[in-house]
């Protein structure tokens, strides 16, 4: 994390100071915006949120160990007795030090967008090269234009390199995480449907997602799936004047890598690759989407240098984040598959196609949440889920939601009466779970984050 005198960071901020309170030798260690979590000899940084307004608690942060605040100039009463850093904006203050002070590391960046796969891919391709480098990953799922920053203030002095997840809902966000971070390689996973409310199209996604290029360095490296069409189109429509290379991977043929032989069960994907240079390689994690997410990281392993042997190894060792197709036992035996981070319909398709793939299991559930921020099209996307749904392959659909009813009233017409029940109470969705599951059963909960359905998993696994 960030060691800075209150002076050096005062330099960092640029034309965002506007005045320092203190000039004897204040020390600053790491940042924290939440004094909720703050540490002792923090820079607390206040920020004004849908809920609060973060000066109110700057005296709070100082008698908690802040080292020193930031105040943003048109808040009345900046707080006496503490050292302060006057600025124009807070959030704009905390952007420009995380700018800064990645600009004083020799950290190598690389930066992973898409519309699914990002925390997966960044988790991947943080093991991989693991193996080799001294690397720091985002935490969770801290990727937008605060999390990002806060993200590289936590760099260590001697990071080698920063896997950063690069989130969006709407245009021009991807652009400002690229250019804060600068990175030397950046990943696109895949175009789906996520947050198509704030824009419209697929056309408009890819186009937010190829944002990433605008602070990619002179020189670097694209990594994206040459699966999808629009990924090529948009960057044609950009014509980025600076210099870059780029990789593909995929399904395809036609990519650079792609997947030779595949063998999914129950404890993660074996492949291999369309290189000799390549053993067979090994993923604990389950679904052909994530061996995709997986060659992303093959790519950007093998560019800065990690050999096969280390990339097999990074694979074996990896930390994946939680509630992405997380697999669970629960006391009594029940595997639960965890994937209630989020929902949406390409992401919603790879779950569902992998449990169908499932047979060491009596019954197989799903627990479907709503798909949020879809846009006109939600009950179209959720009905279309429905109609692929097969009592062949899947013996219970419980759907939770307004629009998760759409699913169930589609997937009613092609299973048996009883098969497929609808919810809008979760404590009666669990008691119903609770009295239907057996051990030797498996079940998927899945939906978007504001259905929260880990608190249905959880109840599962308790
Ligand atoms: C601003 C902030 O960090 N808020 C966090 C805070 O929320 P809360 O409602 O409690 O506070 P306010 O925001 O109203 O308060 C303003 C500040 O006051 C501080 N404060 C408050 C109370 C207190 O007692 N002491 C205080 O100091 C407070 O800390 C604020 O700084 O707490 C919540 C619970 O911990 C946090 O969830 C909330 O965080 C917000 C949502 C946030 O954006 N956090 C980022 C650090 C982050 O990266 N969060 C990720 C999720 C990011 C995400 O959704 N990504 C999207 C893609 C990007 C979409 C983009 N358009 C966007 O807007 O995000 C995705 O799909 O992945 C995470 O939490 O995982
Ligand atoms: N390459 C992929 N193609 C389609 N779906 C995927 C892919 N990778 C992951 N998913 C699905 O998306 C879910 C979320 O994965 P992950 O969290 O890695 O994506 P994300 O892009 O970080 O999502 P979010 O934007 O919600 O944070 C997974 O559990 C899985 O269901
Ligand atoms: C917070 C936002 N990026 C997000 O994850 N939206 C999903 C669809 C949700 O809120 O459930």
């Amino acid at each position: 994390m960030i060691h800075r005198s209150l002076q050096d960071i005062k330099k960092m901020l640029g034309s965002e100071a506007v005045d320092v309170s203190h000039t004897d030798p204040i020390q600053i260690h790491g940042v924290s915006t939440d004094t909720r979590t703050i540490q002792a000899g923090n820079l607390f940084i206040p920020l004004i949120g849908d809920h609060y307004d973060g000066h109110a608690y700057a005296s709070e942060a100082h008698s908690l160990g802040a080292a020193a605040v930031l105040w943003q100039a048109d808040r009345p009463n900046p707080p006496e007795g503490m050292p302060l850093i006057l600025v124009g904006n807070t959030l704009k203050a905390l952007q420009q030090l995380a700018q800064a002070y990645r600009r004083e590391l020799d950290v190598r960046i690389i930066g992973i967008t898409g519309s699914n796969g990002k925390t997966t891919t960044k988790d991947l391709v943080a093991s991989v090269l693991s193996t080799r480098y001294q690397v720091h990953k985002t935490k969770g799922n801290l990727n937008n234009h605060i999390g990002l920053p806060l993200t590289l203030l936590q760099l260590a002095e001697s990071t080698e390199f920063a896997v950063l997840e690069m989130g969006m809902s709407g245009r021009g966000e991807i652009a400002l995480l690229s250019e804060l971070a600068e990175p030397e390689a950046v990943i696109i996973t895949m175009i789906g449907e996520a947050h198509m409310l704030q824009l419209g199209s697929r056309e408009e996604i890819a186009r937010a997602k190829t944002e990433i290029m605008s602070g990619l360095q002179p020189g670097g490296v694209l990594i994206y799936n040459g699966d999808e069409p629009l990924i090529e189109q948009v960057l044609t429509e950009r014509a980025d004047a600076k210099p870059f290379s780029r990789l593909t991977f995929g399904k395809a043929e036609s990519n650079d890598i792609y997947p030779t032989e595949i063998e999914l069960d129950p404890k993660g994907a074996h492949f291999r690759i369309n290189s000799e240079h390549y053993p067979p390689l090994f993923i604990p994690l389950l679904g052909f989407h994530n061996v995709i997410n997986a060659l992303a990281a093959i790519h950007t392993a093998a560019y800065f240098g990690v050999n096969p042997e280390q990339i097999q190894a990074g694979f074996q060792a990896l930390q994946m984040t939680s509630m992405r197709i997380e697999k669970l036992t629960a006391k009594s035996g029940l595997t639960v598959l965890n994937d209630a981070y989020n929902s949406s319909p390409a992401a919603l398709r790879a779950a569902l196609e992998l449990v169908e793939r499932l047979d060491d299991y009596s019954r197989k559930f799903i627990v479907l949440g709503d798909m949020l921020e879809l846009g006109d099209q939600e009950e179209q996307y959720h009905r279309e889920i429905g109609r692929t749904l097969s009592p062949l392959c899947i013996d219970e659909v419980y759907t939770f939601g307004r629009l998760a009813a759409f699913i169930a009233e589609e997937a009613s017409t092609s299973f048996p009466p009883g098969r497929v029940r609808v919810f809008h109470d979760k404590q009666q969705l669990i008691q119903e779970l609770q009295a239907s599951l057996r051990p030797d059963d498996v079940v998927l909960i899945k939906g978007s984050r504001g259905m929260r359905l880990e608190q249905v998993a959880n109840a599962l696994l308790s």
